[in-house]
């Protein structure tokens, strides 16, 4: 007989089986609720934009200052004032829920499985013994550039799902772009000094939908494990009402909370990379609910694969800021590699 699928444990409310089960880590225990995180700040991406309202030179600088502060502690921070309505991204997490909803034949037509490749709906790619297991379910697809869409593997149903995502993705992107330009100017770099590399036109955007049963047993299991993002920059639309992402901050769990309106915005290691290390890509996790289950949307921005990232020249500094990471093409791939071989990718491409 086939193994359990996570969904079926989690309706009978079984103990999870071995696989499942976190064994001791150098990242600490499972804790359900440690401290709420006060170093992760609310930030207002509006006064990044001359033509918001409020904007005043006094007010974006002050912003600016937030967002360098919180990018090299945290790497991460609550977006606000990002222009996207409430009911939009009720919408999208509803269309996520849906299509979770759905019988596990009708997800199963979009399975990755069938493709070979990473796109598609499923579970852990299981690549060791010893590897533990996530306690979820994920639908990843690329959405930018449009014409490396698969969109065999783009749900049917919920029949809005094709169009919600493709709004979402680009309301995101823009977001993204205004964001990029405030972290150079956080810096004092020229505006584009992330952007050339990281957001070109051919940079990619991909959406992860991430679904967490309840599990019985939420001390023994993680939603996701620990974990530091291959992006250049990720928005995470939290669950409306479970909470369950927990960042690591100078050593410390620390859980993020659910702000209204917000979005996550966290940095992935190739901004780490090109910001020499001033700007963190940080260590996360997700941990599971006894009762709730929980849906999460992730899009990750990264360079194509053919651009080469290193750390931005005026950023090295000889003496007192030597160059920590090399250049690097791909970095897709050397984090899909580390991973397997249980390395941190990061570590790797260090100098
Ligand atoms: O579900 C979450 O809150 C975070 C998910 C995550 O870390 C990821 O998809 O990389
Ligand atoms: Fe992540």
């Amino acid at each position: 007989m086939a193994a359990m699928s996570v969904q079926e444990m989690s309706i009978n409310g079984d103990q999870p089986p071995p696989e499942y089960i976190v064994k001791e880590s150098s990242f600490g225990c499972i804790e359900s609720s440690p401290p709420l995180a006060d170093q992760i700040p609310i930030i207002d991406i509006s006064l990044f934009s001359p033509s918001s309202l409020e904007y005043s030179e006094q007010a974006e600088n002050h912003e600016l200052q937030k967002l360098r502060t919180a990018l090299s502690s945290a790497g991460c921070f609550q977006a606000i004032g990002h222009g996207i309505s409430d009911s939009f991204l009720d919408k999208v997490r509803e269309a996520a829920k849906q299509f979770f909803a759905l019988p596990v034949e009708e997800k199963q037509k979009y399975s990755r499985a069938l493709d070979g490749g990473s796109e598609g709906y499923g579970n852990d790619v299981i690549v060791s013994e010893k590897q533990v297991l996530d306690w979820s379910y994920r639908l990843t697809l690329r959405v930018f550039p449009q014409d490396q869409r698969r969109l065999h593997l783009w749900p049917q149903n919920p029949n809005d799902f094709g169009e919600m995502l493709h709004e979402y993705a680009t309301k995101i992107k823009l977001m993204m772009g205004v964001v990029f330009k405030a972290m150079a100017k956080s810096l004092d770099l020229e505006e584009d000094s992330f952007a050339k590399q990281l957001f070109g036109d051919q940079s990619l955007l991909q959406a992860r939908f991430n679904f967490y049963p309840p599990c019985s047993r939420s001390d023994l299991v993680l939603g996701v494990k620990p974990h530091t993002d291959r992006s250049g920059m990720t928005v995470l639309l939290q669950d409306k009402d479970v909470e369950g992402l927990q960042v690591l901050i100078d050593g410390k769990w620390v859980r993020v909370p659910i702000v209204p309106h917000a979005l996550v915005l966290n940095l992935g290691d190739q901004m780490q990379i090109m910001s020499n290390g001033i700007y963190k890509s940080p260590m996360h996790r997700v941990v599971t609910n006894t009762e709730k289950m929980r849906l999460s949307v992730a899009l990750f921005n990264e360079p194509d694969p053919e651009t080469e990232i290193g750390p931005v020249e005026h950023l090295i500094d000889d003496e007192t800021r030597p160059r920590l990471y090399k250049s690097v093409k791909n970095y897709g791939r050397i984090n899909y590699e580390c991973y397997q071989r249980g390395e941190i990718a990061l570590e790797t491409v260090k100098i």
